[in-house]
């Protein structure tokens, strides 16, 4: 359900922000900002979490120094709860309200009251943070304006926050759905699996929240891509960060090509083994330095020389295949006649990596080695 996250400003944030702002944290100072809460209907079982806890203890590297005024702060923008507020809309957390626990704390469903003329209530989600991984205020302040700020129909909202003496939780918006790892793994006999497009279309509104927190969110949150390390990781987390980068773009492209919309568009599963297959059986340089180029094609017999910007190209003689080049962190580069040519569109991205995928696949069949078939089991043991 969640994802990691690694927001560019949070050193900066931290720094200017003093203990003026640390007082708001106190809701006892604060009861004039409460909003008014306006349910409404939530069922999107794509949204992303908000994914705050993870922030405080996997996130504090790489952040870069932004020059952000202190009268550049917005407001938080979240409410404030009390202790007792949120106990009482969780029945004092008891276990019946419990809905799961992540690697930051239990989560506990719960009832809020509005606070308008009649009454209102509205579900939440109640994140209890561990105590043992306790940021300071000023952090867990952060934090929350950082959330508050991110606002988009595929992420999970946050209402609000409590710090009250040493509790530190989070109130989300609640998914009556659940997590979609629920939906996935471990379903019971009687439970119908996710049918395929129900499936296409979870990943394709978890994709517009990425792109949302990647591209459009100002300032971005880039819970994937600031850290290639992680990103890697996520793949196949049993690689421990040893996945190559380039065969990873590969394979994303791959993929990209099965979660188009149109079931006519999609390729045939023939088409995806014998790609998969060819890049299974790819030979990637783990060791090479930062800055490496390589082809797409992954032929030994080529020879390297200098870009312009220093890095190391590898040039293939034999063929003028696509003439795109991969950086060794997965940066593409285009060395083609077209090199400066812009290609700005999704859909001629997605044409792109089809055509690229079957041209692997043609590649690999005409220098006739064992069927894409066998060499896919091969490959998967
Ligand atoms: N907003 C929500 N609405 C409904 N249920 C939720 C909500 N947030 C969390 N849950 C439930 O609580 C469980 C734990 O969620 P949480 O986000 O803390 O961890 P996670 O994403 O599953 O795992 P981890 O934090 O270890 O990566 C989820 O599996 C889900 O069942």
């Amino acid at each position: 359900m969640g994802c990691f996250w690694c927001f560019d400003f949070k050193e900066e944030l931290l720094r200017e922000n003093n203990s003026k702002e640390e007082e708001k944290l106190n809701p006892s100072l604060n009861r004039g900002q409460r909003k008014e809460i306006h349910p409404h209907v939530l069922s999107n079982m794509s949204k992303l979490s908000s994914g705050i806890d993870r922030l405080k203890t996997r996130n504090n590297g790489g952040l870069r120094n932004l020059s952000m005024a202190q009268k550049d702060m917005p407001n938080i923008a979240a409410q404030t709860f009390t202790l007792r507020e949120v106990a009482a809309a969780t029945k004092n957390f008891r276990p019946e309200s419990f809905l799961g626990e992540g690697g930051f704390g239990r989560v506990y469903k719960g009832r809020l009251e509005s606070t308008g003329q009649a009454s209102v209530f509205q579900a939440v989600a109640v994140k209890q943070l561990d105590k043992d991984g306790h940021q300071g205020n000023r952090e867990f302040l952060v934090e929350v304006l950082m959330l508050s700020l991110l606002h988009h129909d595929n992420l999970v909202n946050l209402i609000g926050y409590c710090a009250d003496g040493d509790q530190r939780l989070l109130v989300y918006e609640y998914m009556p759905l659940g997590s979609l790892e629920d939906h996935l793994l471990d379903l019971p006999p009687d439970k119908e699996p996710l049918d395929w497009n129900t499936r296409i279309k979870i990943a394709a509104d978890a994709a517009k929240g990425l792109e949302y927190l990647h591209d459009k969110a100002n300032p971005p949150a880039r819970p994937l891509f600031n850290d290639r390390k992680k990103h890697a990781k996520l793949v196949d987390p049993r690689l421990n960060g040893q996945y190559p980068m380039r065969g990873l773009y590969q394979a994303l492209s791959v993929a990209s090509m099965c979660i188009q919309e149109e079931a006519a568009a999609r390729p045939h599963i023939r088409d995806v083994v014998t790609a998969l297959s060819f890049l299974a059986n790819q030979s990637y340089d783990l060791s090479s330095a930062p800055g490496h180029i390589r082809t797409l094609s992954g032929d030994k017999d080529e020879k390297t020389t200098n870009d312009e910007g220093g890095g190391r190209i590898l040039k293939n003689e034999k063929c003028g295949r696509s003439g795109r080049k991969w950086e060794s962190d997965g940066t593409e580069r285009d060395d083609s006649p077209t090199k400066n040519a812009k290609v700005t569109t999704r859909d001629l991205d997605r044409e792109r990596a089809v055509a690229e995928a079957k041209m692997w696949g043609e590649n690999w069949r005409d220098k006739g080695r064992p069927s894409a078939q066998e060499s896919f089991k091969d490959t998967n043991g």
